[in-house]
């Protein structure tokens, strides 16, 4: 085959309209298979253009390349682009319609066929009615070249092995004379053996570029530590993407999840957050599914929420980011994923949103998976433990303290490249080694609380009966027959893994299933050991609002270095140490008030009575630590004002927990600027007072005298469809004795009644019984506190029982609650001003609204002052104020980028004054 290095430019120019090889590499490749002596082992990073290695030599040689590609929609890709460049090339493949195949067939028959390029799944090639056809093509010597694509699926050792690319040796030895090439972007130093062996290549020229990208900047964040994730990711894209740079951004990017689920969630919020995105998954409908990638391949949506499904064969320059809402199955997985982005060499972000939880779920799945075929075929295979080690690599790569691209480079079997600050690491050291600390400090409970598996390999094989095969890594369609079932399969066989994989959690931890119900909670729960269900009939959705309570108020008394996320580490340790101490749910819920109770009590700086707000170990996550990105946190009024906060006497403080605020409310702080009726009356004198969502922090100053000394916390199951009655229980034990020190005694049953609201008030004033009728309590003798949590939920109203010297049980019914327990219109202070503003604004910040975060501060600033200005304001007028105003500036302004966008806000207001 003599062919000139001229003819081979001018078929380059003239077939694919490029006027130089992309690199050296390339043209080497290409040079070396048209030469056709050898075969040709090819290992380029994605993108490089390994495509053009195969076929531009198919176009200049007489006859057929057969083409193995794993995937259908990959290898249709390939084919519709070589349709468009004039290049005669097919696809044999099970949903080809039969007017099409009988024409290809017909073709291959042909005595000269036009084809130059066949492509064929390996399933298709061992197929009975294809294998005549290619017997046929090998008789007449018209195949001019054996191409095997993703050749990395034919080792064990491979992240994507397919049985069927096993196969491939066979065909290979069925056509010795046709030279073979075979081609992969991720093969480590194992996986590129193990090919060369299995597709019997004779002394193969290789062609391996280095995996070393330095256009490429790798990072790791860890999700479970940022307040916000999704504004995280958020805030990420606007930068990765230049959208917050004034420029109308450019390019776009690609989120990878596991889950079809969390694909759909994902999409949706950063559509809220302001950036387009859609998801794309095996679960939608095809229509849609091609809508997706369309639109984001046209750059009418910026950004890609996806399953590992996508991607493949996808060829866009221009993809700037590439992060990964969870963990890839191995990291030559994560490579290849990642390596998506910046194909046009400009500088790309990589990012995996580490979690512990994540990574312990997949862990599960993964071994789950080798535990059902061991059982299955007694052994461990190579491939078993490939997968193990492949997963066990990407996890060391998110919790090192090492070079990322070092790291990856490694893995690869190349030398250590010169990284030069592409990654975090080499960047910034001291922020990931944080951050590895912090990550260790918060997952040693977890982990420690965990029992390890047993049996072989740690599984328990019998366990898992009836689990079928995958965990979310499905790339490649199932057989070719049966390509289509094989989806609606994968979602059963997900939701059979969850619920197993629930199961078995719970049995680790030595308890019963016993709570089928049980809702599990979401990827992103703050919450630390938040399956669990020791708790009988406690929900995921009370923790989380108990969580947002204690968050709130920790947040109102952070000390002067503490970060955002100091505060939601602190409140989520000490969630965890009251569940863990709290053997019911009242219980649970009375001891996370009395707890919120005493952070309030407390001056500004400190966290409660122990300094430690109920945690024993939550000391090691006060200490300050700027490793996640403060930005992404909330601002406290404190950062706006250096006023000291404004101390009143303990147990001055009014809140209602009322049973409209939904946990996701105020845990997301999705609640935008409320309604006026949502917020203005501050007295339990309004009827609607305790209808009203939640606000934490509303706090009202009042008289100091201990007539007016109240509190009144009202905790409601927000899961729960129907709006309880403020129910009346015996809960005086609250005040004055720790929780842990009532234990419901052995044997007590649980009261259907564990999930109703508790209504809790420390009153010395009148009370008023709701249920008037019903009978007053024996005695509060505190033996039988425990037994009395039962039967008062059982028989529950009360009107006023002393307990003791100051004690008392009481009952609260808002309608006829006769006093004004407020002073009217006390005049708000700067501080609460902001305190009002800053809340209000907090949600429009979530959203990406403010172009920095110090606009945001100035903001809030500007309009404290504006509020409090001149005559003195009581706290509902400022509010209504606020709202109002909010409301009206993002009217009018969608993105606030300077001062200037506030200026007509003052005339608003004065002239509203007036
Ligand atoms: N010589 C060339 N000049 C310019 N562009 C090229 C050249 N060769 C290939 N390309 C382009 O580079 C891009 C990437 O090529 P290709 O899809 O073949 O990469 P790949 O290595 O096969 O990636 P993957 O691993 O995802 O399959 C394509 O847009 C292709 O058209
Ligand atoms: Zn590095």
């Amino acid at each position: 085959m003599m062919t000139t290095t001229t003819t081979i430019t001018q078929a380059l120019k003239m077939h694919f309209g490029f006027d130089n090889f992309r690199s050296k590499i390339q043209e080497d490749v290409v040079k070396a298979v048209v030469k056709g002596d050898k075969d040709v082992f090819v290992c380029m990073p994605t993108g490089a253009g390994k495509s053009l290695c195969y076929q531009l030599p198919a176009v200049l040689a007489p006859g057929i390349a057969l083409v193995i590609s794993p995937l259908i929609a990959l290898i249709q890709d390939q084919v519709d682009h070589l349709k468009s460049l004039n290049i005669p090339a097919c696809s044999i493949n099970s949903k080809l319609p039969a007017g099409e195949r009988r024409l290809i067939f017909a073709d291959l028959g042909s005595s000269s066929p036009k084809l130059k390029l066949l492509y064929i799944t390996p399933e298709m090639v061992a197929s009975p009615s294809f294998k005549p056809c290619l017997t046929d093509l090998c008789t007449r010597g018209l195949l001019s070249y054996l191409v095997v694509d993703e050749a990395h699926c034919v080792s064990q050792w491979g992240h994507d092995f397919r049985p069927d690319y096993l196969k491939l040796g066979k065909l290979r030895a069925r056509m010795p004379g046709v030279p073979c090439l075979a081609l992969t972007a991720t093969a480590p130093k194992n996986v590129q053996e193990d090919i060369v062996l299995s597709l019997t290549l004779r002394t193969p020229l290789s062609f391996i570029t280095p995996v070393f990208r330095s256009n490429l900047h790798y990072d790791v964040i860890f999700r479970e530590m940022l307040p916000n994730p999704f504004v995280h990711l958020h805030a990420f894209i606007q930068q990765s993407l230049a959208l917050d740079s004034g420029s109308k951004g450019q390019g776009c990017g690609i989120v990878y999840c596991r889950t079809r689920d969390s694909c759909e969630s994902v999409a949706h919020q950063l559509t809220k957050l302001g950036v387009s995105a859609k998801p794309y998954h095996a679960g939608l409908k095809t229509g849609d599914r091609t809508e997706s990638q369309n639109e984001w391949m046209q750059g009418k949506v910026l950004v890609i929420v996806a399953t590992i499904s996508f991607g493949m064969g996808v060829d866009k320059a221009n993809v700037r980011f590439v992060a990964h809402w969870n963990l890839a199955k191995s990291l030559a997985s994560y490579y290849q994923e990642s390596g998506r982005a910046g194909r046009d060499g400009l500088p790309s972000s990589c990012r995996i949103y580490y979690s512990a939880k994540d990574k312990e779920q997949l862990n599960f799945l993964i071994r789950k998976e080798i535990s059902r075929k061991q059982g299955k075929r007694g052994s461990l295979k190579e491939t078993d433990k490939a997968t193990i080690t492949d997963f066990d690599a990407m996890v060391a790569y998110c919790v090192q303290e090492a070079c990322r691209h070092t790291t990856i480079s490694k893995f690869f079997g190349n030398k250590t490249p010169n990284c030069a600050g592409a990654c975090d690491f080499c960047r910034n050291p001291k922020l990931v080694r944080a951050q590895l600390e912090k990550g260790s400090s918060l997952s040693t409970k977890t982990k420690a609380q965990s029992s390890q598996p047993s049996g072989p390999f740690g599984f328990l094989p019998g366990f898992y009966e009836g689990g079928k095969k995958g965990y979310g890594f499905e790339r490649f369609d199932e057989g070719e027959e049966d390509a289509e079932g094989g989806e609606d399969d994968g979602s059963t066989r997900k939701k059979e893994f969850s619920n197993l994989y629930k199961k078995q959690m719970t049995m680790r931890k030595g308890m019963t299933v016993r709570r089928e119900g049980f809702v599990p909670p979401d990827d992103d729960c703050q919450l630390r050991d938040a399956s669990s269900q020791k708790i009988p009939r406690l929900t995921v959705k009370t923790r989380m609002h108990c969580l947002s309570l204690l968050k709130e108020a920790l947040y109102g008394h952070q000390r002067a270095d503490d970060t955002f996320n100091d505060t939601v580490s602190l409140a989520v340790n000490t969630e965890l140490d009251l569940f863990e101490k709290s053997k019911s749910s009242n219980l649970y819920k009375a001891a996370i008030l009395k707890k919120v109770s005493d952070i309030k009590k407390t001056g500004p700086g400190e966290r409660g009575d122990d300094g430690k707000a109920g945690s024993s170990d939550s000391t090691e996550y006060s200490s300050s630590s700027s490793f996640t990105e403060k930005q992404q946190g909330f601002t406290s009024a404190s950062e706006i004002h250096s006023m000291k906060r404004k101390r009143f006497g303990a147990g001055n403080i009014l809140q209602y927990f009322a049973k409209k605020d939904t946990p996701e409310k105020s845990q997301q702080e999705e609640e935008v600027v409320p309604d006026n009726t949502s917020i203005s009356p501050n007295t339990v004198e309004d009827d609607h007072e305790l209808d009203r969502p939640l606000f934490i922090g509303d706090e009202m100053e009042i008289s100091s005298g201990e007539e007016r000394k109240e509190e009144v916390i009202l905790i409601s199951d927000n899961d729960e469809e129907e709006t309880h009655p403020i129910d009346t229980l015996e809960v005086t034990w609250f005040q004055y004795i720790p929780a842990e020190d009532i234990a419901t005694p052995a044997g007590q049953k649980e009261t259907q009644e564990e999930d109703k609201p508790i209504l809790i008030e420390e009153v010395t004033g009148e009370v008023t019984s709701q249920k008037a009728s019903s009978p007053p309590a024996k005695s509060c003798d505190s033996s039988e506190r425990g037994q009395k949590e039962t039967q008062e939920e059982e028989e529950p109203a009360l009107t006023e029982e002393h307990c003791g010297p100051s004690e008392k049980r009481v009952t609260f019914n808002p309608n006829v609650q006769e006093r004004p327990l407020i002073p009217a219109n006390v005049p708000v202070t700067l501080k609460e001003a902001a305190d009002i503003v800053v809340r209000y604004l907090n949600p429009f910040y979530s959203k990406g609204k403010f172009a920095t975060k110090e606009l945001f501060k100035s903001f809030a600033r500007f309009l404290s002052h504006l509020l409090t200005e001149g005559s003195s304001k009581g706290k509902d007028q400022v509010k209504a104020e606020a709202q109002t105003l909010i409301k009206k500036f993002f009217i009018k302004v969608q993105h606030c980028k300077s001062e200037a966008d506030w200026t007509h806000l003052r005339k608003l207001h004065d002239g509203k004054r007036k």
